[in-house]
């Protein structure tokens, strides 16, 4: 019961949000974007220049908890170490009434699971191998800089003027650095869980392997009467994008770099190059 009261507590009364209209310093909040795992998300207008941004809270729920401003600080260590046009800018980080705030640039258009699933866009095999090439080329990026992202997901994937743009930095972490929390290590997730959060780039290359089957299920209708079965029965794909996938999937030999799958992809584009087609977003 007490547990069930201070969930109630926290969800209702101290971690709501502040309300649209509210100026935080020099920013208006316009609209709460999300609640995330540590923090709650607005955007908002800086009315210095009247630049659309967002403004990540440490809820106050987790003020001075590990998952709280620990967790904000190595979002900000991640993105301030990062100038890439695809990936959102650290701006700024301030303290208001005991409230830690995060400001990054805020980037405009649907994630890629509200243009699968509310705008119900399909995708074809060779436009979704495009789109692949352009996410891998970022997540190629990171892995430079020794960076791997853990959470390579399509609502974290904003679609602008024909050009991915990756999000939610608060999984990444450097190749060598220790959890920023106790229940962040590798042992607390069951095994599917584990490859996705290892630090190495085999977790970003499995998540690439999800991401690419969510894009080509975009173009499957299922036969209600038939049996679930598995993707590879479901999904008529040419032997190429079929062994991608199930390399990226660890069912083959897994790619060592993200450069490996880019070849892939790039010989497959290649071979393709006859029909372009256009996912029209
Ligand atoms: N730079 C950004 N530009 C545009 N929208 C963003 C940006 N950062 C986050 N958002 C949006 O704000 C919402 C909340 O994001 P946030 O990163 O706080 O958490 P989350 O993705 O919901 O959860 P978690 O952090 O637990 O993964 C998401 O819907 C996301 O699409």
């Amino acid at each position: 019961m007490w547990n069930k009261i201070v969930t109630w507590w926290n969800d209702n009364v101290r971690d709501r949000p502040y309300a649209p209209g509210r100026q935080i310093r020099h920013y208006r909040i316009r609209k709460v974007l999300g609640m995330g795992s540590y923090g709650i998300a607005y955007l908002a207008i800086d009315l210095r220049n009247d630049a659309q941004v967002v403004l990540k809270q440490v809820k106050p729920s987790l003020r001075h908890s590990p998952k709280g401003e620990a967790m904000q600080a190595y979002e900000q260590k991640v993105l301030s170490a990062l100038s890439h046009p695809q990936i959102p800018r650290w701006l700024d980080s301030f303290t208001y009434r005991r409230d830690s705030f995060l400001v990054m640039t805020f980037i405009e258009g649907p994630t890629l699971e509200e243009a699968l699933f509310d705008h119900r866009i399909t995708i074809d095999e060779r436009e979704a191998a495009r789109l692949m090439k352009k996410i891998a080329e970022i997540v190629a990026h990171l892995h430079e800089h020794h960076l791997i992202h853990r959470d390579v997901r399509i609502p974290n994937v904003i679609w602008h003027q024909d050009e991915p743009y990756l999000i939610d930095f608060g999984l990444a972490r450097f190749i060598g650095d220790s959890p920023t929390y106790a229940a962040d290590s590798l042992t607390a997730y069951h095994s599917e869980k584990q490859v996705k959060r290892e630090v190495a780039p085999s977790s970003d290359l499995f998540a690439l392997g999800h991401f690419f089957l969510f894009l080509l299920y975009s173009g499957y209708t299922p036969n209600e009467e038939d049996p679930e079965r598995s993707w590879e029965q479901e999904l008529s794909l040419t032997p190429a994008v079929r062994s991608m996938i199930r390399r990226l999937l660890q069912a083959d030999a897994p790619y060592p770099a993200v450069e490996d799958f880019l070849d892939d992809l790039e010989q497959y584009l290649c071979e393709t190059s006859q029909a372009p087609t256009q996912a029209g977003m």
